[in-house]
């Protein structure tokens, strides 16, 4: 999709297009269509990163308890967004046995209730060995530098989710 096309787009289609690239915050999009006309999606990305980074501590940790847990309640229930079930079923979330299951589930709780927000990581870039172990790993952090952390995370989920928001659209103009 060309950036005049995104440029030219109404909020209502800017957000019914982008809305979810923070998964459950259209807010963000939905903000950062003031500052178009947009360069390039570099520059979307770092208007969403700059909304993200400005937001106080309770602001970050609302965008990160909007994520829902990797291999947790939704996606069991399959209640996951599109993007989420795309996401969590690549890293292997979505096919795991009973052991597997309870450990992420056991991490996944001592997580959230040391840092009161759930453990989001790019799932697209990881394996299911790699979330296992980063959850693990991070578990040590404190507060401050694990949100800062889990920010980056999103920040990630994001970039891919806009490209492929844009490449898929390529692909059908084809
Ligand atoms: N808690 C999470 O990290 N959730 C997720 N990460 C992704 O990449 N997709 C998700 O749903």
């Amino acid at each position: 999709m060309e950036i005049n096309v995104v440029n030219a787009l109404t909020y209502e289609d800017f957000v019914k297009l982008f809305g979810n690239v923070v998964e459950k915050c259209p807010l963000i999009p939905a903000a950062i269509w003031s500052y178009r006309p947009f360069k390039d999606l570099a520059d979307i990305e770092a208007h969403i990163r700059e909304f993200i980074h400005s937001l106080p501590d309770s602001g970050k940790e609302g965008v990160l308890r909007c994520h829902p847990d990797l291999a947790g309640r939704d996606t069991q229930s399959g209640t996951l967004t599109r993007e989420s079930q795309e996401e969590q079923s690549q890293a292997g979330m979505t096919t795991l046995d009973s052991a597997e299951s309870l450990q992420m589930y056991r991490l996944n709780t001592e997580y959230k209730e040391r840092f009161g927000f759930p453990f989001v990581i790019c799932a697209r870039l990881n394996s299911k060995a790699d979330i296992v172990c980063q959850l693990s790993e991070r578990l040590k952090n404190d507060r401050a530098t694990e949100r800062e952390r889990a920010i980056e995370e999103v920040t990630k989920i994001c970039s891919l989710r806009l490209r492929n928001i844009v490449l898929s659209d390529i692909q059908t103009k084809l």
